[in-house]
């Protein structure tokens, strides 16, 4: 076969490859730049490492339908793997037996449709002290920290999925989380040189990484000792029914019925990435729909409109079971992921030597789909960088892996398991805070002035906090 040129891409320099066009604080909008100038296709090189990004639907499509199983694997980084506890768990572990047995862990019994909607009588359990939490912050007059309260409502959820409600020192877990992600999202030296001894020796990053993962694995051992010793003493013991994560977990491994044994290095492996998979970006889309509900007043009309003619008047926490008729809010919750995706770049590596858009990926190659640029691609969507809901209106357009112009779940065989349990989520916290309150910015600002910065990590959040001020409607009852 003829070989066709690597794709194109920006100039490099000795050692550092492209970063000097990359290295920003908002990398995926720099990233994003120099797709559009070079092509749906761009090779870049950060540092050693040759990576291709993805930057159009059609070769999206190529990458997660036509050569998916090509492509069912992660580039599997120095920090990665301390993350990924060596390939133990799921989300940075290779493609291969191991990750096949826990992803069906996951599917069929962590995040089934059953789990999820045994999920949604715990939900509005965590919703209602939030909402409490606001009746009584509005009745000071003080602002409600959105991005704070969004994340807490978003752990307590996963504790509560996981755990069956706060576990010992849920905190100082939270507080390590945040600090492995924060190296995951960030350019380490040693994923950037992972050949140069020197690079791992200076590296502070992994030693970091391998101190808050220590802990957190830690933490999760000592709460799975607790709940070993409380099922041996025969006290709390409950029916599969009533099975929080965790239970599932120490039973499919008392069991011993998995082709890999799960020892409790796998189970801390998993729960490290339910946790991680589903806390910061079911937090970052909800301080993200805030933000743009209240810089858009006309569309956050017509959400609450909609919520509170279907739902009527004086009901207590909504639950996910009155939602069926929101399709409005539905629209709204799919802008807000074609918007602010948490995860802009995906990374997949190839397990095979392949070509995509005629040119070859050989074996090993690195590549990112950047969801970022596709779901803002003039050539797929109008005004790509407005904030119109109205556009899924009639149509049949979709996150769920079918439309490769709108893909904030990736699809294929690594799609996101979560997207049900963190649409659920989404769904009932949105039309919760859109039914009980009215919201503006403090001291009357206007709606320009809001801040919309992005601070860029594993998930893309906003730079500062959103502060708002909630104006409560109707008899909430906050006892
Ligand atoms: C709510 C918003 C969420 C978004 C936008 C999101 C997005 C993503 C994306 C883009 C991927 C990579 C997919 C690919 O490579 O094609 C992913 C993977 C994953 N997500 Fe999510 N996610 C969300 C919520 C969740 C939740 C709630 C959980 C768990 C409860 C979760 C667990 C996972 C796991 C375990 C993986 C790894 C799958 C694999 O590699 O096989 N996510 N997610």
């Amino acid at each position: 076969k003829p070989h066709k040129p690597q794709p194109p891409g920006p100039w490099t320099l000795p050692i550092i490859g492209s970063l000097h066009h990359v290295i920003s604080v908002v990398p995926h909008r720099k990233i994003t730049e120099l797709c559009r100038r070079h092509g749906p296709l761009m090779l870049l090189k950060l540092g050693e490492v040759p990576a291709v990004i993805v930057s159009s639907a059609e070769a999206a499509a190529q990458v997660m339908k036509t050569n998916d199983l090509t492509f069912a694997t992660r580039p599997g980084t120095p920090t990665q793997d301390i993350a990924g506890c060596g390939g133990r768990g799921i989300i940075f572990a290779p493609y291969g037996d191991h990750w096949r047995q826990m992803r069906k862990v996951c599917i069929v019994e962590l995040l089934s449709a059953k789990q999820v909607r045994r999920m949604d009588g715990i939900r509005p359990a965590e919703v209602g002290s939030l909402l409490r939490y606001i009746v009584a912050t509005a009745s000071t007059g003080a602002t409600v920290n959105i991005s704070e309260k969004m994340m807490e409502l978003s752990n307590g959820i996963v504790a509560r999925a996981v755990f069956g409600g706060k576990f010992a020192e849920q905190e100082e877990y939270i507080r390590e989380l945040d600090v492995v992600l924060t190296l995951l999202g960030g350019f380490c030296l040693v994923d950037l040189f992972p050949s140069s001894r020197l690079a791992r020796w200076l590296s502070f990053g992994a030693r970091r990484m391998q101190r808050s993962y220590g802990c957190m694995q830690r933490i999760i051992e000592n709460v799975i000792e607790e709940r070993k010793a409380v099922r041996a003493a025969g006290e709390g013991t409950c029916s599969v029914d009533e099975e929080d994560l965790l239970d599932v977990l120490l039973r499919l491994q008392k069991e011993d019925s998995l082709a890999f044994p799960l020892t409790t290095e796998s189970i801390c492996a998993v729960l490290f990435d339910i946790f991680s998979g589903a806390t910061d970006t079911t937090g970052t889309i909800l301080e993200w729909a805030m933000s743009e509900l209240v810089r858009h007043p006309k569309t956050m009309a017509r959400a609450q409109l909609e919520i509170r003619q279907t739902l009527g008047q004086d009901r207590d926490v909504i639950t996910n079971s009155d939602l069926t008729e929101l399709t409005y809010m539905r629209m709204v919750i799919k802008e807000v992921l074609r918007l602010h995706q948490p995860a802009p770049l995906i990374p997949r590596m190839a397990r095979e030597d392949c070509q995509i858009l005629g040119y070859d990926m050989p074996k090993g190659t690195t590549i990112f789909i950047n969801v970022f640029a596709v779901s803002r691609d003039p050539k797929c969507w109008k005004s790509p960088d407005e904030f119109v809901p109205e556009r899924f209106e009639n149509n049949s357009m979709d996150y769920i892996g079918a439309h490769y112009e709108f893909t904030p779940f990736g699809a294929g065989r690594r799609q996101c398991p979560g997207m049900l349990f963190g649409t659920s989520t989404l769904e009932i916290a949105l039309a919760n805070l859109l039914y009980h309150f009215d919201w503006v910015l403090p001291g009357g600002a206007s709606l320009e002035s809001l801040d919309m910065s992005e601070k860029f990590g594993i998930t893309v959040g906003r730079k500062t906090d959103l502060q708002l001020i909630a104006i409560p409607r109707g008899q909430f009852n906050a006892t």
